[in-house]
């Protein structure tokens, strides 16, 4: 059997972590193996031939998790084929922070150099009963903005286009975005 695929998270509310699961379950189901967790917990990536790498999105960012995740293997990262996606209320929400988001800004140079084959940005799901008081009070603009976000068709088609492109050349140079 081939190496697994890498499909890790950051995610505070767990959105991006179902979204993460879905991916990986397109991606079982097209007959590779994969191994889904969070970002943090990753120690290694010497056995994965793959890494997909998704973050919410919390004011303009990747979360922590995620960027630490970037910094930390950027080297391993540059000899694999890597996806990431985002998760977020972008073009949901008539805010200008989230408005014409698409790259998370501190990993803007990071991206230039690993040059990922794609980065899509997917819609988030935004519940205020589910916010830190912290989260509620932080954010101001986005009172009024609630819901779930998530396009699974959309989520389902990209996932199978990763599963195209390593099914194709086994390092899949194509760009995917959504
Ligand atoms: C405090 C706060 C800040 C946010 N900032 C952004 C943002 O800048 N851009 C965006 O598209 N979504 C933003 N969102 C929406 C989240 O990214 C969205 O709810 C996401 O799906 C949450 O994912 P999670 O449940 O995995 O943490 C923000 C949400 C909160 C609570």
């Amino acid at each position: 059997m081939k190496e697994p695929v890498l499909v890790a998270y950051a995610s505070r509310y767990g959105a991006t972590r179902e979204i993460a699961e879905a991916v990986a379950r397109v991606l079982e189901a097209r007959g590779l193996a994969v191994h889904c967790c969070p970002a943090e917990a990753v120690e290694a990536l010497a056995p994965y031939r793959a890494v997909v790498l998704g973050s919410a999105v919390y004011e303009g960012d990747w979360l922590v998790e995620a960027s630490d995740f970037v910094r930390r293997f950027a080297p391993e990262l540059a000899q694999r084929p890597l996806w990431c996606f985002s998760s977020g209320t972008a073009g949901a929400a008539p805010t200008e922070t989230m408005q014409g988001w698409t790259h998370p800004r501190l990993l803007t140079s990071l991206f230039a150099e690993l040059q990922p084959q794609g980065h899509a940005v997917f819609g988030g799901r935004l519940e205020p009963r589910r916010l830190s008081v912290g989260d509620w009070w932080r954010y101001p603009s986005l009172r009024g903005v609630r819901g779930d976000f998530r396009d699974w068709e959309a989520i389902t088609a990209w996932a199978n286009g990763v599963a195209d492109a390593l099914a194709g050349s086994g390092q899949g140079r194509a760009a995917l975005e959504v």
